[in-house]
């Protein structure tokens, strides 16, 4: 069985011209089921590898596979089946947060009486219950996260992406909002691909990490097993953030030991 996600000699130029690409040759994969945090340096093509994901960029070389599918030609057969939730929670201003949550539906033409109680519950699994019929200006900017998290997850998709979702929130509200996150998505047996500056965040939340390079390349890699004592922890950590500066050699030994 193919993995969820997978990245083969990638590479992503926004000009013909001879320039540095956004991306050079990024290769990696995301099993189905697997949690895996990106981490590196502004700059690196995180972002541009979920574009590249979502269908919203064509690789200028290598294949980018989701679920099996060619996003950028056939995103068709991936619609309802990859959630996402942006820094900003991009909700229409003049819809409610339950027609919010609808819209992914309404563009299946699956919105129904049924769907729509799928909606309230869903709201109120990520701790919105009551607030249904208020628009996003009548929220906290935690609460309209909430409405986008629950938007991405109505179709039940197979993956969920995560590009910086927590980031402009204070910690005690993106704590909350990663643990629901988090529960939810295990729950559901989703892949999960999580951007993210917080190295906290994803020692927290990942099964696995990759460190990305500019441009566009995996530095290096930790799984969890490698981060199971405080200490282990902590040697992790200096090891990333070793990668992230771009000193090679602070994880080379942790990618030896992955691989
Ligand atoms: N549409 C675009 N046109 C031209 N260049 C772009 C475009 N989008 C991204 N880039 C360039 O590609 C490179 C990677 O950008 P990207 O936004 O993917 O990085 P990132 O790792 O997500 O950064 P950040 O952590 O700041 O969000 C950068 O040099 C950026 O300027």
């Amino acid at each position: 069985m193919p993995d969820a996600i997978e990245f083969f000699n990638v590479e992503k130029r926004f000009s013909k011209s001879a320039g540095r690409p956004a991306i050079a040759d990024l290769s990696f994969t995301v099993a189905a089921g697997e949690h895996v945090c990106v981490v590196g340096r502004t700059g690196c093509g995180k972002s541009t590898a979920v574009n590249l994901i979502l269908g919203l960029a064509q690789a200028t070389r290598g294949q980018v596979r989701v679920l099996d599918v060619d996003p950028y030609r056939a995103f068709g057969q991936l619609r309802g089946r990859i959630g996402c939730v942006f820094q900003t929670d991009r909700l229409l201003p003049w819809r409610t947060a339950l027609d919010n949550v609808l819209l992914p539906l309404e563009v299946l033409r699956e919105r129904s009486p049924e769907t729509e109680q799928q909606a309230v519950e869903l709201l109120r699994k990520v701790g919105l219950g009551g607030y249904e019929h208020m628009h996003p200006a009548q929220l906290s900017g935690g609460m309209r996260q909430r409405v986008a998290l629950a938007r991405a997850l109505i179709t039940r998709p197979e993956v969920m992406i995560a590009d910086e979702a927590f980031g402009a929130l204070d910690e005690v509200t993106a704590a909350a909002l990663r643990a629901d996150f988090q529960r939810i998505a295990k729950a559901h047996g989703q892949t999960v691909l999580q951007i993210t500056h917080s190295l906290d965040e994803a020692l927290s939340m990942a099964d696995r990490i990759l460190v990305f390079d500019r441009p566009g390349r995996v530095a290096g890699e930790f799984a969890r097993v490698q981060w199971q004592t405080p200490e282990q922890r902590q040697s992790v950590r200096h090891s990333l953030r070793g990668l992230i500066a771009g000193i090679h050699d602070a994880g080379a030994a942790a990618v030896r030991e992955v691989a």
